[in-house]
């Protein structure tokens, strides 16, 4: 991950609340969040279903207007001019039929002064070939990737996604992938997406934020979280045995358990059990994936 560090965070979220309604039909859907966004990541924005991840998008493309907190772009308080130096997906992107991919760049590129982007912004997105054809023909990858060709035209330090791959099939979700991680490996752009995809998630982000009920339920590296609930492994001849030593920190799997143990206590638990007689036949870290996490963290638990 090619994050600067020393510097201002890209985007900073702080003690942002935003309701929707009033009174009894109030719907909180964000509540006291607070999150940041380094330069150069790539950061996923997680949750169920009105989690809040689109709310929060809003708010920091300026679309709407939290209740209290604040936003900062870059170390300044977000506002239109620190907003020009972000590029913006957020509703699913409409586009005038009858114009070309070509046209719809120049016409943003005017506004932001940046028309000789317009070609290597179509060549980035893999357009070049399909520039001067009427957008009423694209596909629905083809528009996805002309709705990041606009966001990306005025050449942003960072940029907003929501959901990049939605409705994309196989190839446009590996083309999609490989385009932000270029984005942010080669040219230090910041980006930061929601998405319902998890695995993708895993492979595309440097951190991820795990939304719930507009609040954050789990922070943090995308390996690190996965460390954080790692479970111990062990294979051993005789399970039941080593669950009673265990006295309650051990969970039965197939041919052995899982141990509820820190890290550094590994050795002399493999030590106490060797010395009680007790054979080994592996012993492991096993890494959840991020839906694995995900689940743990946003699972409604029945009252
Ligand atoms: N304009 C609005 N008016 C009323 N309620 C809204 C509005 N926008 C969002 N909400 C509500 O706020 C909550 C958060 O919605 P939001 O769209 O931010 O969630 P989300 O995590 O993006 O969900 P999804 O994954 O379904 O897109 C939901 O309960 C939603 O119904």
């Amino acid at each position: 991950m090619a994050v600067a560090e020393g510097q201002e965070p890209a985007i900073e979220v702080k003690s942002i609340g935003k309701a929707f309604g009033f009174g009894a039909a109030s719907i909180k859907a964000l509540d006291d969040l607070t999150l940041s966004i380094p330069r150069g990541c790539v950061y996923g924005l997680l949750g169920p279903n009105g989690a809040g991840k689109s709310t929060l998008l809003r708010i920091i493309a300026g679309l709407v207007r939290p209740d209290r907190g604040g936003v900062s772009l870059f170390g300044e308080e977000a506002g239109p001019q620190s907003r020009r130096r972000i590029g913006m997906l957020i509703e699913s992107p409409s586009f005038y039929p009858f114009l070309t991919a070509r046209e719809h760049l120049e016409m943003f590129a005017r506004q932001a002064g940046t028309i000789d982007r317009v070609a290597p912004v179509l060549s980035r997105v893999d357009l070049v070939r399909a520039a001067d054809k009427k957008v009423s023909g694209f596909s629905l990858g083809m528009k996805q990737r002309l709705g990041i060709a606009c966001a990306l035209v005025s050449q942003p330090e960072a940029v907003i996604l929501d959901e990049p791959t939605n409705g994309l099939d196989p190839d446009g979700i590996l083309e999609m992938r490989a385009l932000l991680l270029d984005l942010a490996r080669r040219e230090g752009i910041t980006v930061l997406l929601s998405s319902h995809l998890l695995d993708e998630v895993e492979r595309v982000c440097d951190r991820v934020a795990i939304l719930r009920r507009g609040r954050l339920a789990a922070e943090g590296a995308v390996a690190e979280l996965l460390d954080r609930q790692g479970r111990f492994w062990l294979k051993v001849d005789e399970p039941e045995r080593v669950m009673h030593a265990l006295a309650g920190r051990g969970e039965p799997g197939e041919g052995g358990l899982f141990v509820r143990v820190e890290e550094a206590e590994v050795p002399d638990l493999i030590r106490t059990l060797a010395v009680a007689g007790i054979r080994i036949h592996e012993a492991k870290w096993v890494k959840p994936d991020l839906e694995t996490v995900f689940l743990s963290q946003t699972r409604e638990v029945a009252p």
